[in-house]
């Protein structure tokens, strides 16, 4: 069900207590066209509060006319900012920026944070967002599974559908998404709970089975039938299979990008209170679904750009592909079994 402008304020007023957020800190609420009213109203009424001294800049949206869909996880990294050095200098001047557009793997968004500005996306329906309140328990779990990644060298997954992945660890840092930009030149992302890496450039090798019913994104649909991807030196060089191949394939074309076959964060979900059934119950645009991304025991795996762990790639076709029942090792110590969490204890 909808959530109500008072319960909204107070879920922003916890959120952004839990950001640090505190009197006279310069906050900017970025919004576009397509932002989600009801959020940029109840932050900038809890910000207010809390005594931040609060400004609302509106960007216009982009690459509607380049994109497949209005999704904005669909076409991603070119933003407005590209052109707007007025917009990014105001952002650059904030300590916290809370972002309703989707900045995410756009090279501005990593300027902003190397100057110590916090910044927290925030673009899924409140109903989800309230359903998934960070917690301290939940940063807490994320951050055990950040150690145990940072420490691995080698990534392994399989499933009795027949994946057969790894990767070498090392290159790039871990990706910790908790709900909360609590820390100097920190991102998040309000809802998430999981943690994830790149790997090494062009160590990902072997098998990737995509179920039937495993969860595709920006596409927002279950797979129909299975997709055997090929995964050498770093990319993904074969898709096969019936439908779902063919549409996966497809669009992946359309962006004539080698760099949209690259392998990128691969991961595990952490949210007990996410679930894989939501896709099912939306629209397709109604949000980027991050339940499918964190559901807890997931492999999340994700081809493309990796602006976001300070590489190169910035290719604007960007797949989060959550696969359940795998089982995830790391140096051999298994972190999930199955699609169930067995590291960090949940
Ligand atoms: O929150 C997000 C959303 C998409 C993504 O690829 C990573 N984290």
């Amino acid at each position: 069900m909808a959530i109500s402008d008072p319960d909204l304020v107070i879920a922003w007023k916890q959120v952004l207590d839990m950001c640090k957020v505190t009197a006279g800190e310069q906050l900017t609420i970025l919004t576009s066209d397509d932002s989600n009213p009801q959020i940029v109203g109840a932050c900038r009424i809890a910000a207010t509060q809390i005594g931040a001294v609060v400004s609302l800049l509106n960007l216009p949206p982009m690459n509607g006319e380049k994109a497949l869909s209005r999704d904005k996880s669909g076409y991603v990294g070119k933003t407005a900012l590209a052109f707007n050095s007025a917009a990014l200098a105001c952002l650059k001047a904030s300590d916290m920026v809370i972002d309703t557009m989707q900045l995410l793997f756009s090279p501005e968004q990593e300027q902003i944070l190397r100057g110590g500005t916090r910044m927290l996306l925030a673009v899924e329906p409140p109903e989800v967002m309230l359903r998934m309140m960070p917690t301290m328990e939940g940063k807490a779990r994320v951050l055990a599974a950040e150690k145990l990644l940072e420490k691995a060298k080698v990534m392994t997954v399989t499933s009795k559908a027949g994946t057969d992945f790894r990767c070498a660890l090392g290159q790039y840092p871990v990706l910790t998404q908790y709900g909360l930009a609590d820390e100097k030149g920190r991102w998040d992302h309000w809802p998430s709970c999981f943690v994830a890496r790149w790997p090494d450039e062009g160590s990902c090798e072997g098998t990737i089975v995509i179920d039937e019913g495993d969860i595709m994104l920006p596409f927002k649909m279950y797979a129909r039938d299975r997709v055997v991807l090929t995964i050498e030196k770093g990319f993904v060089t074969r898709i096969d299979g019936g439908f779902t191949a063919d549409y996966m394939k497809e669009f992946m074309d359309s962006f004539n990008a080698p760099e949209a076959y690259a392998m990128a964060h691969v991961g595990w979900g952490l949210e007990p209170r996410a679930s894989w059934t939501q896709l099912g119950l939306y629209d397709r645009e109604s949000g980027l679904s991050m339940d499918s991304r964190t559901f807890a025991g997931n492999f999340l795996f994700s081809t493309g750009p990796n602006t976001e762990a300070g590489g190169k790639r910035d290719v604007p076709c960007h797949l989060d592909i959550p696969l359940r029942k795998c089982s995830l090792s790391l140096d051999g110590e298994a972190m999930t079994v199955e699609g169930k969490v067995v590291q960090p204890p949940m």
